[in-house]
């Protein structure tokens, strides 16, 4: 792999978290006209944080691109203590606020697995991220209940209660939801580029458990409302209508309303667009 590859690699990691947090209207987001439900972050949060992470995918290319063993969950164990550096680097960036955090995981991972694939072109990087992250949820979820309760994030305190895997869960399985919904959405995506990336994050609100709405809310009901939100926005015609495009404008309003944040749906969005800017479909 030579350096313009690597290069280009880390670009579209960084573009895809440029795109996303341009994409507007997005409820329970942030977005270049609105915070929604994010009164301590805005669009420059956003770049700032953006920024802060090119030498921390520059790493994650270099370790995929290097990896020559046969077990790849050692290579997942090379970039997980690169995250939490990243992760710092992310907070000095921000002022202390948790812009990227599940993006750092997350696209942390494409990028690593899309490098190490760049050597290995028979694997898809479904196959590689599922062989990077063999029994990650079994692990991580270990002796939870032993934890001193208020030690546990969102996500742990969710699986203890509900059984959710969340972010976890996706990534272990290689991102399901990026593979099947968000993808096949994008490529089909009619209008602009604005309009094609709404449709796919409504369609990826459809079809996912977002942890971090649910932690908003207090309870898992609200899954099963936002889905409906999704399906009812679709149903009116989605970016391509104006009633789809004012049901868009007032559910933003909705979700500020009731403090209701869709920051898993925003990783899936970044990830969907990292892979459609991959394979060249936007
Ligand atoms: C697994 C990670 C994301 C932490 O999980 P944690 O339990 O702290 O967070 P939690 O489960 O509450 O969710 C974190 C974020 O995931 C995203 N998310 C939520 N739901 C989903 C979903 N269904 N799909 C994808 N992403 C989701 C959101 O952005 C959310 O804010 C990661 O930060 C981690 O491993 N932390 C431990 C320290 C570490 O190793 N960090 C470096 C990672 S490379
Ligand atoms: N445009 C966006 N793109 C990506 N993620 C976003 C966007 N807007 C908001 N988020 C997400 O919102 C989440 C932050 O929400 P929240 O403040 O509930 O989480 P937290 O910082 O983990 O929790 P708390 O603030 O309660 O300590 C982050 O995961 C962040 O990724």
């Amino acid at each position: 792999m030579d350096e313009l590859a690597k290069n280009a690699l880390v670009g579209d990691a960084l573009k895809a978290l440029l795109y996303e947090v341009s994409v507007n209207p997005k409820p329970g987001l942030v977005d270049p006209v609105s915070s929604g439900p994010h009164p301590d972050m805005d669009v420059f949060t956003f770049i700032d944080s953006t920024v802060s992470l090119r030498q921390y995918f520059t790493s994650c290319v270099g370790q995929g691109a290097a990896f020559h063993g046969d077990d790849l969950r050692q290579l997942f164990g090379s970039i997980r203590p690169i995250g939490v550096q990243a992760e710092h680097e992310m907070f000095a960036a921000t002022n202390g606020v948790n812009t990227h955090k599940g993006a750092i995981f997350s696209l942390g991972i494409l990028v690593t697995a899309e490098a190490y694939r760049l050597n290995h072109q028979q694997l898809t990087v479904t196959n590689v991220v599922q062989l990077m992250l063999r029994g990650l949820t079994a692990s991580d979820f270990k002796n939870l209940d032993r934890q001193p309760a208020d030690l546990l994030t969102a996500g742990e305190r969710q699986y203890l209660r509900y059984g959710t895997k969340g972010i976890r869960g996706e990534a272990e399985t290689g991102y399901p939801t990026v593979i099947s919904v968000g993808l096949p959405t994008l490529r089909a995506a009619k209008g602009n580029q604005n309009q094609r990336l709404l449709d796919t994050l409504m369609m990826l609100v459809g079809h996912s458990v977002d942890t971090n709405l649910v932690k908003r809310a207090g309870n898992e009901d609200v899954v099963e409302w936002a889905h409906v939100q999704a399906k009812r926005y679709f149903d009116l015609g989605g970016s391509q209508t104006e009633d789809g495009m004012a049901f868009l404008t007032q559910l933003n309003q909705t979700f500020t309303d009731r403090n209701l944040s869709l920051g898993g749906s925003a990783d899936l969005l970044i990830l969907t667009i990292f892979l459609g800017l991959r394979e060249g479909i936007i």
